[in-house]
């Protein structure tokens, strides 16, 4: 399971973020775009005239970055969440569009975008395609998208694009983020007052602390409970000011859905895991990640990279 998050902080630069979970590792990476990169993209040349420098975390498949997720200088996030069973692409591309393998997706937007709304209007063109060719190893996912100003999910599906503004600023896996957004209907009554005394018949009932309002906040990490849990977190936490304040609230936002070894078996037998938390701070320019194994959190800023060099650099 994965889980995307954005918010912003007191003066309106975005923090946006993801936990990859997963039971193996495919040697993910840090990795910079720079804006001198050529993308010899598999279906043409699909960049415009100016290609933004882009710093994410994915690897490198015949030359391309392959990004899970990652952001531009001009502050615009991409990540790709499973979706398997409702994710639908073209096996073969169009005539007239501009066709974009999908696991070379996240890098043309974070290329040739500034904003969610030139994204969003330059969607209408695109055909997203998965061949059926063993040397290009498919993903079923849909994508979060966000910048200082809002979010959207893009789920392409047999019945086409569906691309939803995202009120909430999270999304997490199947089903369909308009499912999600329905079930958290089940949640409305809950908040993060400290509970008023009640009497039951002649019983007075006391709070024993804080954190009984947000009873009936699924504590799972089932997809849609997870939607749910991170969605009243993410618009509950108060607005944060400076570094460190905001990337200690994308952790730990992030940590209140975290998979934990031994909580979930996957199909193939192995336990789900958070691998890594990764997430873009717009203010600093800066990457931050950390994994299962390390939780220390490193910075990785987009000024300590030659942004003008034509290579792909592995931070
Ligand atoms: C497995 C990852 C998604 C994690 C997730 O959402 N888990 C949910 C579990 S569940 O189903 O809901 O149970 C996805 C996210 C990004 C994906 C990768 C990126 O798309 C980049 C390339 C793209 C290639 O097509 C396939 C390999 C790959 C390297 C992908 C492998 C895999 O599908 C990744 C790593």
């Amino acid at each position: 399971m994965c889980t995307g998050i954005r918010f912003t902080d007191d003066e309106g630069n975005m923090v946006f973020g993801r936990n990859l979970d997963w039971s193996f590792s495919y040697g993910e990476t840090v990795l910079v775009t720079p804006r001198g990169f050529s993308g010899d993209y598999a279906y043409g040349d699909i960049d415009g005239e100016r290609s933004r420098a882009v710093i994410g975390v994915g690897v490198e498949m015949g030359g391309m970055p392959m990004y899970f997720d990652c952001a531009n200088e001009s502050g615009l996030a991409i990540a790709g969440l499973n979706f398997p069973g409702y994710a639908s692409f073209a096996s073969e591309p169009e005539d007239g569009r501009i066709n974009i393998l999908t696991g070379e997706f996240p890098l043309w937007v974070a290329r040739n975008f500034d904003t969610v709304d030139e994204a969003e209007k330059a969607l209408a063109n695109v055909t997203l395609v998965a061949p059926d060719d063993p040397k290009r190893p498919k993903s079923f996912l849909h994508w979060f998208v966000g910048d200082a100003t809002r979010s959207i999910v893009i789920e392409q599906m047999a019945d086409g694009m569906h691309i939803h503004h995202d009120n909430v600023d999270v999304l997490t896996n199947q089903p369909t983020f308009d499912w999600h957004m329905e079930n958290l209907r089940n949640y409305m009554n809950v908040g993060s007052d400290m509970a008023e005394p009640v009497t039951w018949g002649e019983q007075q009932l006391t709070a024993w602390g804080a954190g009984v309002s947000m009873h009936g906040i699924p504590g799972d990490v089932s997809s849609p409970s997870r939607f749910a849990r991170v969605a009243y977190t993410n618009t509950h936490y108060p607005v944060q000011n400076g570094e460190t304040a905001n990337i200690a609230r994308l952790f730990h936002t992030l940590g209140s859905v975290q998979m934990v070894e031994g909580m979930a078996r996957m199909a193939d037998g192995k336990y789900e895991r958070t691998l890594f938390t990764s997430g873009y701070y717009a203010k600093t320019n800066a990457y931050y990640m950390n994994t299962y194994e390390d939780p220390a959190i490193r910075t990785y800023p987009l000024a300590d990279y030659d942004l003008d060099s034509t290579e792909i650099i592995k931070a």
